[in-house]
């Protein structure tokens, strides 16, 4: 059996299996309809057979003959038939909605769970399982062509298979099973040219995804507020209508030649077929006709193999449905095979007390051993025997240039990524014996790449322990400690301000408010039972001021956590209780600041080149712009002090040994070097 078979028929029984969750008997209501719907058109062929049969008497014996009465009672039979016929159409247009909506939703639910229950990001980064996910939702979304659809659109064929076996049957008893045999061949060929067709075409639509993405992805740019400021200022419009423009034509050009190629050619050499074998069926009804078959018979064995012939065309209810609603669904199961996902445990404050049992915090330390690690798809590795050791309730700071690898201790440190090799342990545990929500319960994680959730601001706090969603007060504090309490009162509805300009009553923040918001979500999970802090670049977008006195606070804020700090401004990491340098992927140095100044190595290095770079920079005494003028006075005073002993570097690994990046160059005017001198 193919592969492609093999998932057809996994992917078809498990959506037969969701029929019945649909609910209400709705699938056996509408499979029911279908078979009388499907008998319906028989019965009228034999109805009007009887009709036409009856002419000639009810005309010879004239209106008061009985059979006169025997013709009108077999038109008043075949007209209720016929009017029956046309009332339950709609009806099963709407349950057969109905039903595809229902299985679409549960279809939804189990690509959400595929999506969400995967214990880490790989299979999101991953390209082929994320065309998968795309291509199951986007007919998810659409609705037309969607699994649902094709599963009402199974169930419609059973209307046609109904019909079909009636006519094959009818003309088999009133005439001839060679030719009933022969029509029902005739049509089987026909309808298997059809559906191999539409395979194909379904088969060219997947194919083409790449190029449709790029055409979607084009007119998002085009469409979008976020490349919206860039497309004026450089001039990229006419640039990207041209883009867009070719990219569209990349993508349905190989769909329209497919559409002629597939559907075409088949259509030509079946429908030839077909009406060989129709000219054959005719030619022989006429020559039993000739030759005394009886009116009636004759009546029905013609419409018959008519109304059978009829049924080898295209089913609009059906056929394209189940070619690409199938397809989508195929996708689903590929991707959630490729997910692992797990069930996820519905989130309340006794699930969050047990998880808290079952995963003690580190009390001790957190410890790499020997880790190795490549992502998925890449052969170079990020790690190759990294030993590091977090101590329990410090701050450890991690320092290096871009791309040494400090994210990505992170997202193994989360279990977003699990070693290729060697461990990490928590007090000597492996992670990977604590089941992932559990052990992630424990953590309070904020990267570069921070979400901003289109939510009120307390919710946007209240997700860093969504089992406490309702705790404002502990929302209100999180937001106090990292100084957004008056920005936040300031807005139209306080902390239930929607986080969004487009929606009602929504407002949006700066860059460095947003940072402020997400630190908050982070402190808000440490008050509900995470006690591993990690920052990623926790103050990347905040002014100057802002971040030192976040700095100031961040002892207090993240006292008794184990604290993962990491960035590349030296005046941030200096404070840290523990500093470890990375480079390639392994520890070169650890220790304290001073310790580390001591040992003149890279750290030392590193940080005489930005203190000679702050020598350089002039003016040290620049006044500093509040945002929103919240500092309290005496915290101002300690701050002011402050920024004239800071240094403000970043690292960049395009320079060799090291130059300051450009984001800190905001402060360069500002601090002075004391450093230097202790240095010096
Ligand atoms: N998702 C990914 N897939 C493949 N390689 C990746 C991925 N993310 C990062 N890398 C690579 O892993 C290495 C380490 O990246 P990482 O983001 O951990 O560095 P970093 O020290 O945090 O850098 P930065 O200071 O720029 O944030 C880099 O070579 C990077 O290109």
């Amino acid at each position: 059996m193919t592969e492609r078979l093999r998932l057809y028929l996994a992917a078809l029984r498990s959506i037969l299996r969701l029929m019945p969750r649909t609910g209400a008997g709705l699938p056996l209501l509408l499979g029911t309809l279908y078979f009388i719907q499907g008998l319906l058109p028989v019965a009228f062929v034999l109805g009007t057979g009887v009709v036409l049969g009856r002419v000639p008497a009810a005309v010879a014996g004239g209106p008061d003959s009985a059979a006169w009465s025997a013709l009108t009672r077999a038109f008043i039979a075949s007209a209720g038939v016929f009017v029956l016929q046309q009332l339950l159409l709609p009806l099963l247009t709407s349950l057969g909605e109905l039903l595809a909506r229902r299985i679409d939703g549960l279809i939804y639910r189990e690509l959400m769970d595929a999506s969400l229950g995967s214990p880490g990001v790989a299979v999101l980064e991953d390209e082929q399982a994320v065309a998968d996910l795309r291509s199951a939702a986007s007919e998810l979304e659409f609705a037309v062509q969607s699994p649902g659809q094709a599963c009402a659109g199974l169930l419609a064929l059973l209307n046609r298979t109904v019909q079909l076996l009636g006519y094959v049957v009818v003309i088999g008893v009133v005439f001839n099973w060679l030719a009933a045999l022969g029509v029902a061949a005739a049509v089987l060929v026909f309808r298997y040219g059809q559906t191999r067709g539409l395979n194909r075409y379904a088969e060219a639509r997947v194919q083409s995804d790449g190029a449709r993405r790029k055409a979607e992805y084009l007119r998002s740019v085009a469409a979008g507020p976020g490349a919206a400021k860039e497309i004026r200022v450089f001039g990229l419009a006419g640039w990207l209508i041209e883009q867009m423009r070719e990219a569209t034509l990349e993508f349905l050009g190989p769909v329209w030649a497919a559409r002629r190629r597939i559907l075409l050619k088949p259509f030509i050499g079946y429908t030839l077929w077909g009406l060989c074998a129709t000219v054959f069926a005719l030619v022989l009804l006429g020559r039993h006709g000739a030759h005394g078959l009886a009116l009636t018979r004759f009546a029905i064995a013609a419409q018959a193999t008519l109304g059978a012939l009829r049924l080898s065309e295209y089913y609009p209810e059906a056929d394209l449905q189940i070619a690409i609603g199938m397809r989508a669904y195929e996708a689903l199961h590929r991707f959630q095979a490729a997910a692992g996902a797990v069930p996820q445990r519905a989130a309340t404050a006794t699930a969050a007390a047990e998880r808290a049992e079952r995963c003690p915090a580190p009390t001790e330390a957190i410890r790499f051993e020997n880790v190795r690690f490549a992502y998925p798809g890449s052969d170079r590795p990020v790690f190759d025997g990294l030993d590091l050791t977090i101590p329990a309730g410090k701050c450890t700071a991690l320092v290096g240039v871009n791309g040494s690898g400090k994210t990505t201790l992170v997202k193994l440190l989360a279990r977003l990524y699990d070693p290729d090799g060697g461990a990490i342990r928590s007090d000597g545990a492996d992670v990977r014996g604590y089941e992932h929500q559990d052990w992630r319960s424990r953590l309070a994680v904020i990267f570069q790449d921070f979400a901003r959730y289109e939510v009120s601001a307390a919710d946007n706090i209240g997700y860093g322990a969504i089992e406490q969603l309702e705790d404002r007060t502990g929302q209100r504090a999180a937001a106090e400690a990292v100084g957004l309490t008056e920005t936040l009162d300031r807005l139209p509805r306080g902390l239930e301000t929607p986080m969004a300009r487009h929606l009602p009553g929504g407002a949006d923040l700066s860059g460095g408010q947003w940072q402020r918001l997400a630190l908050a979500r982070a402190l808000f999970a440490l008050r509900h039972g995470a006690s591993v802090l990690v920052l990623d670049e926790p103050t990347a977008s905040m002014d100057v001021r802002a971040e030192t006195r976040f700095y100031h606070q961040f002892a207090r804020l993240a006292e008794g956590a184990t604290t993962v700090l990491i960035s590349h401004r030296f005046a941030t990491v200096r404070h840290a209780d523990h500093i470890v340098v990375l480079e390639h992927g392994r520890v070169i140095e650890q220790g304290d600041h001073a310790s580390l100044l001591a040992l003149d190595g890279r750290y030392a290095t590193l940080f005489r080149l930005q203190a000679d770079r702050m020598a350089g920079s002039g003016d040290a005494g620049d006044p500093v712009d509040l945002d929103d003028g919240e500092l309290e006075s005496d915290l101002d005073a300690e701050v002011d002090a402050d920024l004239n002993a800071d240094l403000d570097v970043g690292l960049d690994e395009d320079s060799d040994p090291f130059t300051a990046s450009t984001d800190t160059a905001h402060a360069a005017g500002r601090a002075t070097a004391p450093e230097k001198t202790e240095v010096a």
